[in-house]
């Protein structure tokens, strides 16, 4: 087990070059959010913005589009009701709010066939994922899942212990080539032949949208051209340093995920020392 510290991500980390332009940091597209759940959207889709991606299409409902402008207008919107053409998306991030209704259903299931590679499932995307288990072997190659552990138990069987659920997650990423993020106090990562354990993060995150915000960031790494591998690891890393740095001024109580977004920043200058 290697464990996840700033010497490790400091072996892969591309600082930003001075001669570069969007294009060069990938375009990341979030299928997330439905009307009760836009909190979830917005909270991903600043997440991606956040962590570097060169441009970002957030996909959600068309009568949620004025919050999407309102509140991200840095994002570009891509209606729900529309069918989905991947080709100019270089990462997909798919579940956070999205609801496990038929449409749902339908989005997750094209999008596994469509996608060939970079994509992320999180959320509800990983509840559809557990209805419909013939649906693993069609999981494009390197796909990063990042169940927290009862998301984790819906797909794989209930467990009754983490290091259980480390075993299961070894075997699992080993057998439908996927990456496992298991979330939660020093997430565990592997993809079925290396495993790490994350050590940043604090009980601060333990709140509504926290994950939403990590899905946000994987899929900004992916679309930035970094090893799905490496992209799993430096997101999980900066989400809990930022959430550290985000103590200087909240507690673990009073800390927002919307505070940790925003600390992104300090935690990207902290890996680049
Ligand atoms: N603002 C918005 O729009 C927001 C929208 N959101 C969206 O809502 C949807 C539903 O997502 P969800 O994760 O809240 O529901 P669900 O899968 O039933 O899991 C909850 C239960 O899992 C457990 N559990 C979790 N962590 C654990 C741990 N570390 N260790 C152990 N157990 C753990 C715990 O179970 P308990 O212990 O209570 O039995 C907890 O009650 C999804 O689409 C999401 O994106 C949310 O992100 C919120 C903000
Ligand atoms: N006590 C904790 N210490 C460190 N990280 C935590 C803690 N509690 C939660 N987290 C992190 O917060 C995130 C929670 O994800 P998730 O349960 O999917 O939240 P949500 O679905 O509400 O957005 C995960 O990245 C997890 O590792
Ligand atoms: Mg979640």
């Amino acid at each position: 087990m290697t464990i996840i510290d700033n010497n490790l991500v400091q072996t892969f980390y591309k600082k930003r070059k001075p001669n570069t332009h969007k294009g060069d940091f990938g375009h990341a597209f979030l299928i997330v959010g439905s009307p009760n759940k836009m909190g979830a959207a917005l909270i991903a889709s600043k997440a991606c913005l956040r962590a570097g991606v060169g441009l970002l299409t957030t996909n959600v409902p068309k009568e949620e589009k004025t919050s999407v402008t309102n509140f991200i207008p840095e994002a570009m919107l891509y209606f729900r009701e529309n069918s989905i053409d991947f080709t100019p998306f270089n990462a997909v991030g798919i579940g956070p709010g999205l609801e496990q209704n038929e449409a749902s259903q339908k989005i997750v299931y094209t999008s596994l066939l469509k996608v060939r590679k970079n994509l992320v499932l999180d959320a509800d995307a990983l509840n559809i994922l557990a209805q419909n288990p013939d649906w693993f072997s069609q999981l494009p190659k390197q796909t990063i899942l990042t169940p927290h552990p009862k998301e984790f138990d819906r797909l794989f069987g209930t467990h009754t212990s983490e290091e259980a659920r480390r075993e299961t997650a070894h075997k699992k990423a080993t057998q439908w080539n996927c990456i496992i993020i298991l979330k939660g106090h020093q997430t565990f990562i592997t993809n079925g032949i290396d495993s790490y354990e994350n050590t940043t993060g604090n009980s601060g995150l333990a709140k509504g949208g926290s994950g939403d915000a990590l899905t946000g960031i994987i899929t900004a790494f992916l679309a930035q051209h970094y090893p799905p591998i490496h992209a799993a690891i430096i997101s999980v890393y900066l989400h809990g340093l930022a959430a550290d740095i985000t103590l200087s001024k909240q507690s673990e109580e009073s800390m927002l995920i919307s505070d940790v977004i925003e600390n992104l920043g300090w935690a990207f200058k902290k890996i680049a020392e």
